[in-house]
């Protein structure tokens, strides 16, 4: 649906120019939902912005559904705009108008009637939940309302892509999470595919099929959401996720952690479970077949884009007795297991 080729961004005259973007080569695909994740400054916005004409490319490609943006006229840009519809993190509602004008708004610039306007934006307010709000103003609707009017005004000329910038990082975590059952429920009823920024790993876990991690303008690893979440491989995603999955150690256990043991410490080990081993009862069947000495240190079970995934730290005597009968219990379930060192 989107492909980016070879894509440069710099902002700036040649001399003090600034590298927001750096040769991203990236595509989202149709039907999708696509989640960009990065520090800030990482150059999400300005990717994001390069899909609906907001900003150009310096170099390289921008292809939606067929057609390099950077070519476009201006008329031809309006047209592709009405194709990909965009939400944003303060709503962007002009306070003057109602909820049901507000929706209305892309309708009018498109040149519709009264009366095909109305028969497009009452089924929107009910598909957004907001049927009794029609005539509402911003300044009486809460948060969760408000964004669910800018949803409505994005669908309004029926768009196949929708661009979200941080649509839910205004918002509480319970009205973020109704936000996002929504963004799910348009995607797999109206086949619209979705390409989200955002600083909230929650945000990508719950609903994004696909990532992207971008830092300092490149594109450092992308693909299935599970795939990268469960086995970062860029340090950059590794810190990015670390607060959000079991993949950090609790402060109290990381700073009692050595890298060489001493004689009486235990080894700390962190087993995950997904795929097949996520079903199994095994951690009654670790502590029998290792023995009786193994501590539970940390752990959690989470689900990432609908697939469940857990995360064990144990930790149990370094004597070679333990050591054999625990690996020969790792190979024959298949447990992925990852050595974090020592504890006393
Ligand atoms: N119009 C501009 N002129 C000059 N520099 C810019 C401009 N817009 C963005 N930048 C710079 O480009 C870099 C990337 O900015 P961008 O807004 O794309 O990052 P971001 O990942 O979306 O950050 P945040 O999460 O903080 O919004 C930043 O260092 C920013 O200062």
């Amino acid at each position: 649906m989107v492909l980016f080729k070879g894509v440069t961004k710099r902002y700036g005259d040649d001399a003090n120019a600034f590298v927001a973007l750096d040769g991203v080569d990236m595509a989202v695909g149709r039907g999708a939902i696509t989640g960009i994740i990065g520090r800030s400054g990482a150059g999400k916005s300005t990717l994001i912005r390069l899909v609906n004409g907001l900003e150009k490319a310096t170099a390289g490609e921008v292809v939606v559904d067929g057609t390099e943006v950077g070519g476009l006229t201006e008329a031809a840009l309006r047209g592709l705009r009405r194709e990909v519809g965009m939400i944003f993190q303060h709503f962007n509602l002009l306070s003057s108008r109602t909820a049901f004008d507000n929706i209305a708004l892309p309708l009018e610039i498109a040149g519709l009637d009264r009366a095909a306007i109305k028969a497009k934006v009452g089924p929107l307010l009910d598909l957004v939940g907001l049927g009794d709000k029609a005539e509402r103003y911003p300044s009486e609707l809460s948060g969760g309302q408000k964004q669910r009017v800018g949803i409505a005004r994005a669908l309004a000329t029926s768009p196949k892509l929708l661009l979200s910038d941080e649509a839910t990082s205004a918002l509480d975590p319970e009205t973020t999470q109704s936000i996002l059952a929504l963004l799910k429920q348009i995607n797999a009823d109206l086949g619209l595919t979705v390409l989200l920024i955002t600083h909230e790993m929650e945000v990508v876990k719950t609903i994004a099929s696909h990532v992207a991690v971008i830092d300092r303008g490149r594109i450092v690893e992308q693909g299935r959401t599970f795939d990268i979440f469960t086995a970062p491989q860029h340090e950059t995603t590794r810190i990015l996720l670390s607060s959000t999955l079991g993949i950090g150690l609790p402060e109290w256990l990381r700073s009692g952690v050595k890298a060489e043991a001493s004689a009486g410490d235990r080894i700390l080990v962190r087993l995950t479970f997904f795929g097949a081993t996520a079903f199994q009862p095994l951690t009654a069947r670790l502590v029998t077949e290792i023995g009786g000495n193994v501590n539970i240190l940390a752990g959690a079970i989470e689900e990432i884009a609908g697939e469940p995934f857990g995360t064990l730290v144990v930790a149990y005597p370094a004597t070679p007795e333990v050591l054999a009968r625990a690996a020969r219990f790792y190979a024959e379930t298949g447990l992925a297991t990852e050595m974090l060192g020592y504890v006393a």
